[in-house]
């Protein structure tokens, strides 16, 4: 089991072996000008898992990001993405590692297959025994759902389409590692839904590693193997979202009716409250129910905790 690092997370991820690191940070920071915006950030991310970056705006989500992407140069701290430093990589490292960008906006009077089959040819020669690129086309528009409008001109795309499109140009290279930066702004929820089953697919089938922010808590939840919070250009929690609310010292909620009467109670262990009720009861106890801390709840009280000290 992954380890749980809460507040002074700088050994976050030190559970994950270190021939399994597809991503090491250590002491990782950043400063623009006068403002330092991440310090001594520290993880560590494994083949396969999907790693998901929560954090308020501002936190330094997109800086983490572009820096393991090779696209920012950090001030300090060692990181090694697939085995190399990203500031000093080459091309061959950058076929293996897919880049969700925010949109997709250039070659407007390109068709999507067009599009996707032009951009495939490059990974061509980066092709292994074990991994054939590129994605062919037609599976490719498939599984992001744009089969219907492979020869729809990109320009002429809806939002969600174009987002679709994102994705698909993030992983026509078959990467072993994928960064997505809010993969899902835009998209309705039956897109959404896809988009999941995509993320599963590409961890279960294809084994890829995949990093990604959001803002939205349900979607980081379903998708999370770990989640990392950031905040203030810290760490301050990395662990799956059972371990977090389980670390979050908070009560669950037991509701209930009883002759058409509802009831709510909170307990920090319900176990017994839940017997003591069932007992005292019995068959009148209608729709009961124990909700433990949502990600929301647990999310909300680190990152306010957090914001409290130095
Ligand atoms: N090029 C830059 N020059 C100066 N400051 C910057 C630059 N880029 C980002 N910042 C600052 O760094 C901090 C972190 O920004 P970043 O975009 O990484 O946060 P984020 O967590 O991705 O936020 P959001 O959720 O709003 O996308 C912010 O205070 C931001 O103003």
């Amino acid at each position: 089991m992954a380890g749980t690092t809460l507040a002074g997370a700088s050994e976050a991820g030190v559970s994950v072996p270190v021939d399994e690191r597809v991503i090491d940070v250590r002491d990782l920071r950043m400063r623009y000008g006068t403002k330092d915006v991440l310090h001594e950030v520290s993880f560590a991310a494994r083949r396969g898992e999907v790693l998901v970056l929560l954090g308020p705006n501002g936190a330094g989500k997109t800086t983490t990001i572009e820096i393991l992407e090779g696209f920012r140069m950090r001030s300090s701290g060692e990181v090694n993405v697939l085995g190399v430093d990203p500031a000093t990589a080459g091309e061959a490292w950058r076929a293996q590692v897919g880049v969700v960008l925010q949109s997709w906006r250039d070659h407007g009077k390109w068709q999507v297959r067009e599009l996707l089959g032009h951009l495939g040819m490059y990974y061509r020669r980066y092709s292994t025994d074990a991994k054939t690129r590129p994605w062919p086309v037609d599976d490719l528009l498939e599984v992001v759902g744009l089969t219907a409008a492979a020869t729809t001109r990109v320009a002429r795309l809806s939002g969600g389409q174009r987002r679709r499109l994102d994705v698909a140009i993030g992983i026509v290279g078959r990467p072993d590692l994928l960064f997505l930066d809010e993969p899902t702004v835009g998209f309705d929820p039956a897109a959404r839904r896809e988009f999941h089953d995509l993320v599963h697919r590409l961890t279960d089938v294809d084994d890829t590693t995949i990093l990604l922010t959001t803002h939205d808590l349900d979607e980081a939840e379903k998708l999370a193997d770990r989640i990392l919070i950031l905040s203030g250009g810290r760490i301050i929690a990395d662990g799956s979202a059972d371990e977090l609310s389980r670390r979050v010292a908070g009560e669950s909620e037991v509701r209930w009716s009883r002759d058409g009467q509802r009831f709510v109670h909170a307990a920090a262990n319900p176990v017994p409250f839940v017997r003591e009720l069932l007992v005292q009861h019995g068959d009148a106890v209608e729709d009961l129910e124990v909700r433990r801390n949502s990600l929301e709840d647990t999310y909300m009280r680190l990152v306010h905790d957090s914001e409290g000290s130095p």
